[in-house]
Protein backbone atom coordinates (compact mmCIF):
# COMPACT_ATOMS: atom_id res chain seq x y z
CA UNK A 1 0.00 0.00 0.00
CA UNK A 2 2.59 2.34 0.67
CA UNK A 3 6.11 1.61 0.52
CA UNK A 4 9.18 3.89 1.60
CA UNK A 5 12.25 3.90 0.11
CA UNK A 6 15.98 4.97 1.12
CA UNK A 7 14.67 7.90 2.69
CA UNK A 8 17.46 10.34 3.52
CA UNK A 9 17.60 14.05 4.70
CA UNK A 10 20.30 16.29 5.75
CA UNK A 11 21.12 19.53 7.40
CA UNK A 12 23.98 21.36 6.41
CA UNK A 13 25.87 18.46 5.24
CA UNK A 14 24.80 16.63 8.62
CA UNK A 15 22.75 13.39 7.84
CA UNK A 16 20.02 13.44 9.96
CA UNK A 17 18.04 10.09 8.54
CA UNK A 18 19.63 7.73 6.98
CA UNK A 19 18.13 5.79 4.25
CA UNK A 20 15.24 4.39 5.71
CA UNK A 21 12.85 1.98 3.98
CA UNK A 22 9.55 0.12 4.82
CA UNK A 23 6.70 -0.98 4.00
CA UNK A 24 2.91 -0.65 5.18
CA UNK A 25 0.65 -3.35 3.88
CA UNK A 26 -2.87 -2.56 5.42
CA UNK A 27 -4.89 0.05 7.51
CA UNK A 28 -2.49 0.64 10.52
CA UNK A 29 -1.48 2.65 13.04
CA UNK A 30 2.27 2.83 12.66
CA UNK A 31 4.40 5.09 15.68
CA UNK A 32 7.66 6.84 14.87
CA UNK A 33 9.92 6.11 18.22
CA UNK A 34 13.63 7.13 18.92
CA UNK A 35 15.36 8.93 21.19
CA UNK A 36 15.65 12.78 21.20
CA UNK A 37 17.09 13.57 17.51
CA UNK A 38 16.83 10.45 16.20
CA UNK A 39 15.35 12.14 12.96
CA UNK A 40 12.02 11.45 13.41
CA UNK A 41 10.25 14.58 12.84
CA UNK A 42 12.90 14.76 9.82
CA UNK A 43 11.90 11.25 8.93
CA UNK A 44 8.02 12.59 8.39
CA UNK A 45 9.38 15.80 6.38
CA UNK A 46 11.31 14.24 4.54
CA UNK A 47 8.79 11.29 2.92
CA UNK A 48 6.56 14.28 2.37
CA UNK A 49 9.28 16.06 0.82
CA UNK A 50 8.60 19.23 2.84
CA UNK A 51 12.59 19.71 3.28
CA UNK A 52 15.12 18.54 0.47
CA UNK A 53 15.84 14.70 0.52
CA UNK A 54 16.35 11.74 -1.37
CA UNK A 55 14.37 8.18 -1.81
CA UNK A 56 10.78 7.70 -3.22
CA UNK A 57 7.80 7.10 -1.37
CA UNK A 58 5.10 5.04 -3.68
CA UNK A 59 1.54 5.03 -2.42
CA UNK A 60 -0.58 2.16 -4.06
CA UNK A 61 2.47 1.68 -6.32
CA UNK A 62 2.46 5.72 -7.68
CA UNK A 63 4.64 8.32 -6.27
CA UNK A 64 3.35 9.74 -3.12
CA UNK A 65 3.71 13.22 -4.99
CA UNK A 66 0.80 12.07 -7.47
CA UNK A 67 -1.48 11.25 -4.62
CA UNK A 68 -1.18 14.49 -2.82
CA UNK A 69 -5.19 14.89 -1.62
CA UNK A 70 -4.49 11.47 -0.03
CA UNK A 71 -2.37 12.88 2.63
CA UNK A 72 -3.09 14.82 5.56
CA UNK A 73 0.35 16.27 7.60
CA UNK A 74 -0.34 17.67 11.18
CA UNK A 75 3.28 19.21 11.92
CA UNK A 76 4.52 19.86 15.80
CA UNK A 77 2.73 22.78 17.69
CA UNK A 78 5.41 24.63 18.05
CA UNK A 79 6.06 24.96 14.31
CA UNK A 80 2.44 26.88 14.32
CA UNK A 81 2.20 30.17 14.99
CA UNK A 82 -0.67 30.56 17.64
CA UNK A 83 -1.08 34.78 17.34
CA UNK A 84 -2.05 34.45 13.54
CA UNK A 85 -5.72 35.53 13.31
CA UNK A 86 -7.95 33.02 12.17
CA UNK A 87 -10.66 31.30 13.93
CA UNK A 88 -11.28 27.71 14.67
CA UNK A 89 -14.18 26.86 11.76
CA UNK A 90 -11.49 28.69 9.21
CA UNK A 91 -8.81 26.55 10.20
CA UNK A 92 -10.59 23.49 10.13
CA UNK A 93 -12.02 24.73 6.10
CA UNK A 94 -8.43 24.75 5.40
CA UNK A 95 -8.37 21.34 4.57
CA UNK A 96 -11.15 21.56 2.64
CA UNK A 97 -9.16 23.78 -0.32
CA UNK A 98 -7.56 20.73 -1.71
CA UNK A 99 -10.93 19.25 -2.67
CA UNK A 100 -13.31 22.11 -3.00
CA UNK A 101 -14.19 23.33 -6.52
CA UNK A 102 -14.98 27.27 -6.85
CA UNK A 103 -18.77 26.28 -7.83
CA UNK A 104 -19.28 24.09 -4.64
CA UNK A 105 -21.79 25.30 -2.09
CA UNK A 106 -20.92 27.33 0.68
CA UNK A 107 -23.97 25.10 2.64
CA UNK A 108 -22.16 22.00 2.14
CA UNK A 109 -18.71 23.27 3.37
CA UNK A 110 -19.71 24.43 6.56
CA UNK A 111 -21.41 21.85 7.35
CA UNK A 112 -18.66 19.50 7.17
CA UNK A 113 -16.44 21.67 9.28
CA UNK A 114 -19.19 21.21 11.32
CA UNK A 115 -19.63 17.53 11.91
CA UNK A 116 -15.75 17.31 12.28
CA UNK A 117 -15.78 20.23 15.28
CA UNK A 118 -18.32 17.85 16.67
CA UNK A 119 -16.34 15.01 16.15
CA UNK A 120 -13.22 15.98 18.05
CA UNK A 121 -15.99 17.96 20.78
CA UNK A 122 -15.03 21.11 19.36
CA UNK A 123 -17.84 22.49 17.84
CA UNK A 124 -19.20 24.91 20.96
CA UNK A 125 -15.68 26.71 19.73
CA UNK A 126 -16.20 27.56 16.15
CA UNK A 127 -16.03 31.50 16.02
CA UNK A 128 -13.12 31.58 18.98
CA UNK A 129 -9.63 32.34 17.54
CA UNK A 130 -6.91 30.00 17.93
CA UNK A 131 -5.00 32.31 19.82
CA UNK A 132 -7.36 31.75 22.92
CA UNK A 133 -7.38 27.53 22.45
CA UNK A 134 -6.15 25.37 25.02
CA UNK A 135 -2.92 23.08 24.05
CA UNK A 136 -5.49 20.04 23.50
CA UNK A 137 -8.58 21.74 22.32
CA UNK A 138 -6.09 23.49 19.69
CA UNK A 139 -4.95 19.85 18.68
CA UNK A 140 -8.18 18.66 18.23
CA UNK A 141 -8.73 21.62 15.94
CA UNK A 142 -6.09 20.20 13.93
CA UNK A 143 -7.25 16.95 13.67
CA UNK A 144 -11.00 18.19 12.64
CA UNK A 145 -9.20 19.87 10.03
CA UNK A 146 -7.43 16.21 9.06
CA UNK A 147 -11.48 14.59 8.77
CA UNK A 148 -12.67 17.25 6.62
CA UNK A 149 -9.81 16.53 4.30
CA UNK A 150 -10.83 12.85 4.14
CA UNK A 151 -6.82 11.59 3.34
CA UNK A 152 -6.28 7.96 3.12
CA UNK A 153 -2.17 8.73 4.96
CA UNK A 154 -2.25 10.72 8.15
CA UNK A 155 0.98 11.98 9.49
CA UNK A 156 1.07 13.41 12.76
CA UNK A 157 4.01 15.02 14.50
CA UNK A 158 3.46 14.72 18.52
CA UNK A 159 0.17 15.14 18.33
CA UNK A 160 -0.13 14.64 22.16
CA UNK A 161 2.96 16.82 23.82
CA UNK A 162 1.00 18.71 26.79
CA UNK A 163 -2.34 18.12 25.84
CA UNK A 164 -4.93 16.61 28.52
CA UNK A 165 -5.49 13.25 29.13
CA UNK A 166 -9.14 13.40 28.09
CA UNK A 167 -8.11 15.60 24.72
CA UNK A 168 -5.74 12.14 24.02
CA UNK A 169 -8.04 9.80 24.41
CA UNK A 170 -10.42 11.46 22.39
CA UNK A 171 -8.16 12.40 19.79
CA UNK A 172 -7.02 8.06 20.08
CA UNK A 173 -10.45 6.95 19.70
CA UNK A 174 -10.94 9.06 16.79
CA UNK A 175 -7.77 7.62 14.98
CA UNK A 176 -8.69 3.97 15.64
CA UNK A 177 -12.42 5.01 13.98
CA UNK A 178 -10.09 6.33 10.87
CA UNK A 179 -8.22 3.29 10.82
CA UNK A 180 -11.65 0.84 10.59
CA UNK A 181 -12.65 3.38 7.83
CA UNK A 182 -8.81 2.19 5.62
CA UNK A 183 -6.56 4.81 6.74
CA UNK A 184 -3.07 4.77 7.59
CA UNK A 185 -1.89 7.04 10.56
CA UNK A 186 1.81 7.41 11.45
CA UNK A 187 2.28 9.05 14.36
CA UNK A 188 5.49 10.75 16.02
CA UNK A 189 5.68 10.25 19.75
CA UNK A 190 7.79 9.68 22.57
CA UNK A 191 5.97 7.90 25.34
CA UNK A 192 6.78 4.60 25.54
CA UNK A 193 4.57 3.84 28.00
CA UNK A 194 1.85 3.92 25.76
CA UNK A 195 3.49 1.95 22.91
CA UNK A 196 1.50 -1.05 23.59
CA UNK A 197 -2.03 0.35 23.91
CA UNK A 198 -1.88 2.50 20.65
CA UNK A 199 0.21 1.25 17.88
CA UNK A 200 -0.07 -1.79 16.12
CA UNK A 201 3.06 -1.30 13.94
CA UNK A 202 6.36 0.87 15.44
CA UNK A 203 9.26 1.83 13.42
CA UNK A 204 12.45 2.36 15.91
CA UNK A 205 14.60 5.13 14.58
CA UNK A 206 18.25 6.29 15.42
CA UNK A 207 19.22 8.08 12.24
CA UNK A 208 19.14 4.56 10.65
CA UNK A 209 16.08 1.92 11.26
CA UNK A 210 16.76 0.32 14.29
CA UNK A 211 13.09 -2.32 13.15
CA UNK A 212 10.04 -1.78 11.61
CA UNK A 213 7.31 -4.42 12.04
CA UNK A 214 4.17 -5.12 14.71
CA UNK A 215 4.77 -3.91 18.28
CA UNK A 216 5.74 -7.17 19.69
CA UNK A 217 8.58 -7.93 17.73
CA UNK A 218 9.78 -4.67 17.88
CA UNK A 219 9.24 -3.10 21.35
CA UNK A 220 11.57 -5.57 22.91
CA UNK A 221 14.80 -4.98 25.09
CA UNK A 222 17.05 -5.40 22.40
CA UNK A 223 16.09 -3.25 20.13
CA UNK A 224 15.21 -0.25 22.61
CA UNK A 225 18.50 -0.66 23.85
CA UNK A 226 20.07 -0.20 20.89
CA UNK A 227 17.80 3.05 20.13
CA UNK A 228 18.12 4.19 23.63
CA UNK A 229 21.21 3.27 25.28
CA UNK A 230 21.58 1.01 28.18
CA UNK A 231 19.70 3.26 30.58
CA UNK A 232 16.33 2.87 29.66
CA UNK A 233 13.85 1.80 32.24
CA UNK A 234 10.16 1.02 30.81
CA UNK A 235 9.30 -0.91 34.48
CA UNK A 236 7.49 -4.40 33.63
CA UNK A 237 6.71 -6.18 30.79
CA UNK A 238 7.69 -4.67 27.14
CA UNK A 239 4.06 -5.64 25.61
N1 LIG B 1 16.23 22.91 10.64
C1 LIG B 1 17.28 22.22 11.10
N2 LIG B 1 18.54 22.64 10.84
C2 LIG B 1 19.62 21.94 11.27
N3 LIG B 1 19.53 20.79 11.96
C3 LIG B 1 18.31 20.32 12.24
C4 LIG B 1 17.13 21.00 11.83
N4 LIG B 1 16.05 20.30 12.25
C5 LIG B 1 16.55 19.23 12.91
N5 LIG B 1 17.90 19.24 12.90
C6 LIG B 1 18.79 18.20 13.48
O1 LIG B 1 18.49 16.97 12.85
C7 LIG B 1 18.45 15.90 13.81
C8 LIG B 1 17.09 15.24 13.81
O2 LIG B 1 16.13 16.18 14.29
P1 LIG B 1 14.59 15.84 14.41
O3 LIG B 1 13.89 17.06 14.87
O4 LIG B 1 14.14 15.19 13.16
O5 LIG B 1 14.62 14.73 15.57
P2 LIG B 1 13.43 14.13 16.42
O6 LIG B 1 13.68 12.67 16.53
O7 LIG B 1 12.11 14.56 15.86
O8 LIG B 1 13.72 14.83 17.83
P3 LIG B 1 12.79 15.20 19.08
O9 LIG B 1 12.31 13.92 19.70
O10 LIG B 1 13.78 15.89 19.99
O11 LIG B 1 11.69 16.10 18.59
C9 LIG B 1 18.86 16.52 15.14
O12 LIG B 1 20.22 16.33 15.34
C10 LIG B 1 18.52 17.98 14.97
O13 LIG B 1 19.35 18.78 15.76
Amino acid sequence: MIRFENITAAYNQQIAVNQVSFSVNKPTIVGILGPNGAGKSTFLKAALKLIPASGNVLYQGEPLAKNQKEVAYVEQKSAIDYTFPITVSEVVALGLYPHLKPWQRMKNHLEKVNAALKAVDMQDFSNRQIGELSGGQFQRVLLARTLVQDAKLIFLDEPFVGIDTTSEQIIMELLRNLKQKGKTIFIVHHDLSKVSDYFDEILLLKQKKIAYGPVKEVFTSQYLKEAYGDYLFIGGDLT
